[in-house]
């Protein structure tokens, strides 16, 4: 006979059991199931989950041959498991012995992606055990190539798919899903997957990541996490010809009006489709709200330009919205360039920042950097915005372009003539700083590290655009081309550099560093609003991270191996951010709360079932 999930059976009330485990602020554990601690990895009290056949398959409670002799009697496991018992550490080794067999990276995804889908502590074990050697398969790069090939690598649908087919039907779509209480949504619309473009439907590899590195990174638990993907078409040709395509098959209902739709028909469509999708977006933000309520935070992922910024506009005052590309970038490339002041010396004020890209990230770190500035000396805003100079696909912002300029690239239109190319832009304003965010791989040449190294002794170059194939240099080139004197970061990950006798470790920027942090910040204080403020805090403690062997090796970001400590620090900072500003609904405030942090954290240990 097979019992109901969660069903309590020792007669002790939800209520008591509330009591026992601790309220982690909105991080409410009702049934304690992810609540295994070191030190407390049985249930304080008995309650029963599948039975039999059903456990083994049930990805949230399977233990494989971790299950003990007695679990195996209890759970009508006899026979359907082979005679041996292993432990999770062995578990753990068989896996990552397996996994390192695969010599094809979309191999290794593919079999992460499995054991997610068959076992999520061990899953989530392994990702934090050896979280440098496997952030790259779950995560940038591998993530990206999955999304390209993901209708053929397709097994088991994971998330929650909203199209314009649901228009009408969100709440209900919503209530679908086998959680109820949900504390973040990573939600894209896959019409910029990484450097990679609009990959649509396929896009859903990305929040699916992402709220992996929630929980393994922030130790937010994952059934508290939702991968969503909205649908509203494709652009890309290729996949619209594709067989094996998962999503709809039509032409994207876009925000954006076409530079080419100029004929009076094409303008009354396009005006449809922004309708559509812009009424679609609405009654998914109205439907999270109605069913979360509203600490449910909302991370928009890898939309376009057009979108990103309206829909971050929009909502943020309304809703707990957070823009990963926009904020989370700028937060964590913030952090590097606090960071990089101990080894170029001087205050972020005195530095000349120039950017290649002017989209969702340039501008969002461009935009954090001058409210640092502003916040650390009386520069004005305005002023501290002419230190940086962003470069896109017509050169240099300059004034005399600002009438054509969309509205996130005008505060960044200074006095200048006209420099079309990036090498001349680098020679007309002498960065420090060079920071390359276009999604266009291979744009940092020779010639533009050579002109960085010329004008500067510590050339500080983030190379941040994302897979690998997007970099706009890799960590070599920096290295080789600077002959040794860059500061060199990569928004996806490089092996160290050998030059000329010494090694070269170059940093990762990527967001991960800031969004699992600052996600638990958010939920463990009862968060009812994201504030810049909140991601200058992130950018401090993060840059706090930094150790002085890693700036011996060159490096402006801490290693991945710490970053549940890093997270539980950032965690702390905001939260305290949140408190300070009165936006923080979680009270009384902890007294520590990093300590509070480390307590709200999720840990994989498997837990005995009695
Ligand atoms: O996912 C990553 O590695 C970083 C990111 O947000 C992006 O490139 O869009
Ligand atoms: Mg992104």
């Amino acid at each position: 006979m097979e019992s109901t999930l969660k069903e309590l059976s020792n007669g002790a009330s939800v209520l008591d059991i509330k009591d026992k485990c601790g309220v982690a602020g909105g991080v409410e554990d009702m049934y304690g199931e992810d609540r295994a601690t070191e030190d407390q990895t049985i249930t304080p009290w008995t309650f029963s989950v599948a039975s039999g056949y059903s456990l083994l398959r049930d990805p949230h409670y399977n233990k494989g041959l971790a299950f003990t002799e007695a679990e195996r009697d209890a759970h009508y496991l006899r026979g359907l498991l082979p005679p041996s018992v292993s432990s999770q550490q062995l578990q753990e080794k068989k896996v990552m012995h397996n996994l390192r067999q695969y010599q094809v990276p979309l191999q290794r995804y593919m079999a992460m992606m499995d054991l997610q889908e068959r076992n999520e502590r061990l899953f989530y074990k392994l990702l934090i055990d050896n979280v440098e050697e496997l952030l790259p398969v779950v995560y940038t790069p591998t993530v990206g190539e999955a999304c390209q090939k993901y209708g053929s690598i397709f097994r088991r649908p994971q998330g929650l798919f909203i199209s314009l087919k649901e228009k009408g039907k969100i709440l209900e779509v919503l209530k679908n899903w086998p959680e109820k209480s949900i504390h973040v949504i990573v939600v894209t619309d896959g019409e910029r997957i990484l450097g990679l473009g609009d990959l649509g439907c396929q896009g859903m590899g990305i929040p699916v990541g992402k709220l992996s590195l929630y929980t393994a990174l922030g130790g937010v638990r994952p059934s508290v996490c939702l991968p969503i993907t909205i649908d509203v078409g494709t652009n890309n040709q290729k996949l619209l010809d594709d067989e094996f395509y998962i999503g709809l098959k039509q032409k994207r209902a876009t925000g954006e009006l076409s530079e080419s739709a100029f004929r009076e028909a094409e303008v009354t469509f396009h005006v449809l489709l922004l309708k559509e999708y812009a009424e679609l977006l609405e009654e998914f933000m109205s439907a999270v709200k109605q069913n979360y309520g509203e600490k449910v935070l909302i991370q928009f992922e890898d939309f376009a330009n057009h979108n990103a910024f309206e829909l971050l506009a929009k909502y943020r005052t309304t809703h707990l919205v957070f823009n990963d590309d926009i904020q989370g970038t700028a937060s964590v490339v913030l952090a590097g360039l606090i960071a990089s002041l101990k080894l170029l010396g001087g205050t972020l004020a005195d530095h000349t920042f120039l950017f290649l890209g002017a989209g969702e990230a340039g501008t969002g770190i461009a935009e954090l950097i001058a409210l640092e500035i502003t916040r650390k000396t009386s520069v004005p805003l305005e002023e501290a915005r002419k230190k940086i100079w962003l470069v896109d696909s017509k050169g240099l912002i300059v004034s005399s372009r600002v009438e054509s300029l969309q509205h996130f690239k005008k505060p960044w239109a200074h006095d200048h003539e006209p420099v079309k190319e990036l090498i001349d832009a680098v020679k007309a304003i002498k960065p420090t700083v060079l920071i390359g965010t276009s999604g266009v791989g291979k744009t940092f040449t020779k010639e533009v590290v050579e002109a960085m190294a010329s004008l500067n002794p510590k050339p500080l170059i983030m190379a941040l655009s994302n897979p690998t194939s997007q970099a706009e240099c890799t960590a070599e080139e920096a290295y080789t081309w600077s002959k040794g004197h860059a500061i060199f970061a990569s928004g996806s990950p490089f092996d160290p550099v050998e030059f000329e006798g010494r090694t070269f470790v170059s940093g990762q920027a990527n967001n991960a560093y800031v969004f699992p942090g600052f996600g638990l910040g958010i939920i463990m204080s009862g968060t009812i609003r994201v504030h810049d403020d909140m991601l200058l805090a992130a950018s401090e403690a993060l840059a706090s991270e930094v150790t002085e062997d890693d700036y011996l090796k060159g490096r402006i970001y801490p290693p991945f191996t710490n970053i549940r400590k890093i997270s539980a620090h950032i965690a702390a900072e905001v939260a305290g951010k949140a408190y300070e500003l009165g936006l923080a609904a979680r009270l009384p405030r902890p007294s520590d709360l990093v300590k509070y942090a480390e307590s709200c954290m999720y840990t994989p240990l498997y837990r005995s079932y009695r």
